[in-house]
């Protein structure tokens, strides 16, 4: 039997749900799947450890890993660069994992237009935007500012998440549960089955 052992790519909007989907994925299917470790100029938080939740480096560092062709993609947000490696990639593969990226959709175009890279894409969705907003203001985690900012590019992704086969599935996360069921069917099932263990 042949298993699609192909990086997973989810993306969606900030505050959809993402990260708290991927979590429940990963603690379930963490002897296949693994998360790929982001690098990003931006300072770390409180708790979080270099080189598990991202790899910190200066932008001198980010720019030259650039200038070497380091990345499937990157990008500049809110004062930061953003990227996922291909070291990331081929580490987790060397552990025999398959690596799930959690990207935004610049970072889609970029690995879509290298032929090179052969991935699947999953789009998160909101109910709607009213939705998305209130998830953004229960999360406690962003300003005002910040909050109307994600709420813009939300829009664009949406947008942008309706032209066919940009994403092989969009899931709408109403009910956490059964937006839960839906990607893990997806990620383990069909045509393509990439999980052996599911
Ligand atoms: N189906 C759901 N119904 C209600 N609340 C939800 C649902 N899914 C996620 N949430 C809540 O919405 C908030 C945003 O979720 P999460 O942090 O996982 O989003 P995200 O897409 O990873 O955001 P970011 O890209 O900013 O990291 C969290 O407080 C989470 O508990």
């Amino acid at each position: 039997m042949t298993f699609d052992r192909r990086p997973i790519v989810i993306s969606g909007p900030s505050g959809v749900g993402k990260g708290t989907l991927i979590g429940r994925l990963l603690e379930r299917y963490h002897d296949t799947l693994a998360s790929t470790i982001s690098h990003t100029t931006r300072q770390p938080r409180p708790g979080e450890v270099n080189h598990e939740a991202y790899h910190f480096v200066s932008i001198q560092e980010f720019e030259s890993l650039i200038k070497t062709n380091a990345f499937v993609e990157y990008t500049f947000f809110s004062g930061n660069y953003y990227g996922t490696s291909r070291q990331t990639i081929k580490d987790q593969q060397a552990k025999g994992k398959i690596p799930v990226l959690e990207i935004e959709m610049s970072g889609i175009t970029q690995i879509k237009m290298n032929k090179a890279l052969d991935m699947r894409f999953a789009f998160i969705s909101p109910p709607s935007l009213q939705v998305l907003e209130e998830r953004l203001h229960t999360r406690g985690t962003e300003s005002g500012k910040s909050i109307e900012r994600r709420l813009e590019l939300a829009k664009v992704e949406m947008e942008r998440a309706k032209a066919p086969g940009f994403h092989d599935i969009i899931i709408v996360n109403t009910n956490l549960d059964e937006a839960y069921k839906e990607l893990e069917e997806w990620v383990c099932g069909g045509t393509g089955s990439a999980l052996a263990t599911c």
